[in-house]
């Protein structure tokens, strides 16, 4: 079902004890702040910090725990890896997968990633699926036909219902941490296309209830114009969900 989201991506930051101060300084925040607006909050600490930090999330209210990754086997001789259900048992409900960090850095493929949303939808996990370009690929103006690929190679061979747990996240890899945003009309462009796909790949109200989230430098300050555009249904932060401040008035921005 199509919602209003803004996740937090803390990538590989805090303490357990930085993390818990920061998530009970947002989690106060949103509570005396964000009162009618209907916006899911999903904070993905690293893996370690899932259970304490998930402990301090109010129960059925706004709240939701996400993870970073998963491996795609169930179990198994994986040494140092975390599977799907592990996180489930720990309370989380959604988990990034396709990040261009994972994609550049851990060599993850469409293939991959494809056996890690089957791993991901098989123990009840929502995956937060990233899709987004390089500069390169911007400035050689095949954006659009990068976009169209990454999602049939690594999304659309899902069925109806496992596609309708899916949340997808467009970042270009060049507003990642760079504090270069996309404008809102780039992001808008990208996302009404991503639309577009979906409709084609699946059905009409498949592209209608998907959340598209922009991530990419959004922060306090841009964040009510990008939230403002017709096909973008909120964000994927990175370094301003380690602000209370910030990602509290992020979520004020809907
Ligand atoms: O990669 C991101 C979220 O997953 C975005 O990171 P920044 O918000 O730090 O640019």
């Amino acid at each position: 079902m199509r919602k209003n989201i803004v996740a937090g991506n803390w990538k590989m930051n805090t303490t357990l004890q930085d993390g818990q101060a920061l998530i009970s300084e947002i989690v106060n925040m949103v509570q005396d702040e964000v009162t009618g607006s209907a916006v899911e909050v999903v904070v993905c600490p690293p893996f370690p910090f899932l259970s304490a930090i998930g402990r301090q999330l109010p129960a059925g209210g706004r709240f939701h725990l996400g993870a970073q990754n998963c491996h795609q086997k169930e179990t198994g001789a994986f040494t140092g890896e975390v599977s799907a259900k592990m996180l489930q048992s720990v309370g989380a409900e959604y988990v990034i997968l396709g990040h261009s960090e994972r994609r550049q850095y851990f060599g993850e493929d469409d293939e991959l990633l494809s056996q890690k949303l089957k791993a991901a939808l098989a123990a009840g996990l929502k995956p937060i699926f990233c899709v987004g370009e390089s500069l390169e690929t911007r400035e050689a103006d095949e954006t659009f036909n990068f976009i169209e690929k990454q999602l049939k190679d690594g999304l659309f061979h899902l069925s109806n219902e496992e596609f309708d747990q899916v949340v997808i996240a467009y970042e270009p890899i060049w507003a990642i941490g760079t504090g270069k945003t996309a404008t809102s009309q780039q992001a808008q462009e990208v996302h009404a296309f991503i639309r577009e796909q979906i409709a084609r790949a699946y059905d009409a109200e498949a592209a209608l209830n998907t959340s598209i989230l922009y991530g990419g430098s959004a922060n306090a300050q841009n964040a009510r114009e990008l939230f403002s555009q017709p096909d973008v249904d909120g964000g994927l932060i990175g370094g301003a969900s380690l602000k209370s401040r910030d990602f509290t008035e992020i979520i004020k921005s809907f």
